[in-house]
């Protein structure tokens, strides 16, 4: 028998828990971006869930294994190793706490802007013998992953009729764009899995605020994303593929017909997951504001106008599992 001892479940006591039982969900829509109908597939993925999976997707595969074992050596670090990059400013190393509200996760993580000059700075801390190696590993991943991310949201536009289709794509490749990328490593919790039976959030539920976000994984699954009918399910892991979700203002662009997608991580007891974001964000000065050319004539727009920064703040200052309230009022 397990005697459960408090002091050893103390050491997780800020960090929410679960019970394992969320299901595999066989359902999620797979977007081969080969198929000349890969735009109308996008469009009722983004619909019925605001979530897919890509193949076929053209970004090398060595680009993601060789990123993904710079973000293990770094994460292998001491903990006073990996402190020197940290705090998050909100860029750099983070452990356990999320964003500036007192979330917390059980979750170890790199945050990076994409402008490659702010990577460049923050590499120095990251990998202070050879900065140069990581920063070309996050360049090579993070370029092919955004030309992929420009080719679907053009693709969005497609399949929503909208005859300029880099309406989205342009706000993404602007250079000056607010897109951020993030290494998170979830470390197994054994002891508790069999203190407890239960499992660790290692990232609380929340919607990203941005237009598109892209995620690849190792192969532990651990995402799981809120159907419709509000029931949890897990994604089963494919470190081949990626996985996109619809953001806020992609939802607010398309006046509600995209909805952004809840999702949250639950630590697995047993196996570390390493996952790799791109959020494709606007210039921190742009509107986020319903497209034109998606509002029916004579119908009401879902949503107020925001810059992107009025925007991002707001939800920045609301709580990880509401972060859209508030700011999508009638
Ligand atoms: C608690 C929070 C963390 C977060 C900012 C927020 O207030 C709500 C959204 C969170 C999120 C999710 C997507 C990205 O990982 C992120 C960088 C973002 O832009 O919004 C995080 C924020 C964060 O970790 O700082
Ligand atoms: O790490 C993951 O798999 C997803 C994390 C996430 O939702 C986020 O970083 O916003």
């Amino acid at each position: 028998m397990v005697v459960v001892s408090q002091p050893a479940l103390d050491h997780f006591s800020p960090i929410k828990t679960c019970k394992p039982t969320a299901s595999y969900f066989s359902g999620i829509p797979v977007v081969d971006l080969s198929n000349p109908d890969a735009s109308s597939l996008i469009v009722k993925a983004c619909e019925e869930f605001g979530f897919f999976k890509v193949v076929n997707h053209g970004v090398p595969m060595e680009f993601m294994t060789s990123l993904e074992s710079q973000a293990i050596n770094f994460f292998n670090l001491p903990q006073s190793e990996k402190d020197r990059a940290g705090p998050p400013d909100p860029f750099g190393y983070g452990s356990k706490r999320i964003g500036p509200n007192g979330d917390v996760g059980w979750i170890e993580y790199l945050l990076l802007n994409t402008n490659p000059d702010v990577v460049s700075e923050k590499s120095l801390f990251i990998f202070r013998e050879n900065p140069q190696i990581f920063r070309s590993a996050v360049e090579n991943y993070v370029s092919a992953v955004k030309k992929m991310a420009f080719e679907i949201v053009e693709l969005m536009a497609d399949g929503l009729g909208i005859e300029e289709r880099n309406v989205m794509s342009k706000l993404l490749r602007d250079e000056k764009s607010d897109s951020c990328f993030r290494m998170n490593h979830y470390p197994p919790c054994p002891e508790l899995q069999a203190l407890s039976g239960r499992n660790l959030i290692g990232f609380g539920e929340h919607t990203d605020p941005q237009i598109i976000s892209v995620l690849r994984s190792n192969n532990t699954s651990g995402l799981q994303i809120c159907l419709r009918d509000g029931a949890w399910v897990s994604v089963p892991s494919d470190h081949t593929s990626f996985f996109i979700n619809v953001g806020d203002s992609l939802q607010v662009m398309t006046n509600g017909r995209f909805r952004s997608l809840k999702h949250r991580v639950v630590a697995d007891p047993m196996k570390s997951r390493v996952s790799m974001i791109f959020f494709g964000g606007p210039p921190l000065s742009e509107k986020i504001a319903p497209l034109p050319c998606l509002v029916v004539e004579g119908e009401e727009s879902l949503y107020k106008e925001f810059t992107w920064w009025e925007y991002k703040k707001s939800a920045y200052q609301s709580r990880l599992a509401d972060n859209r309230l508030g700011l999508f009022e009638k």
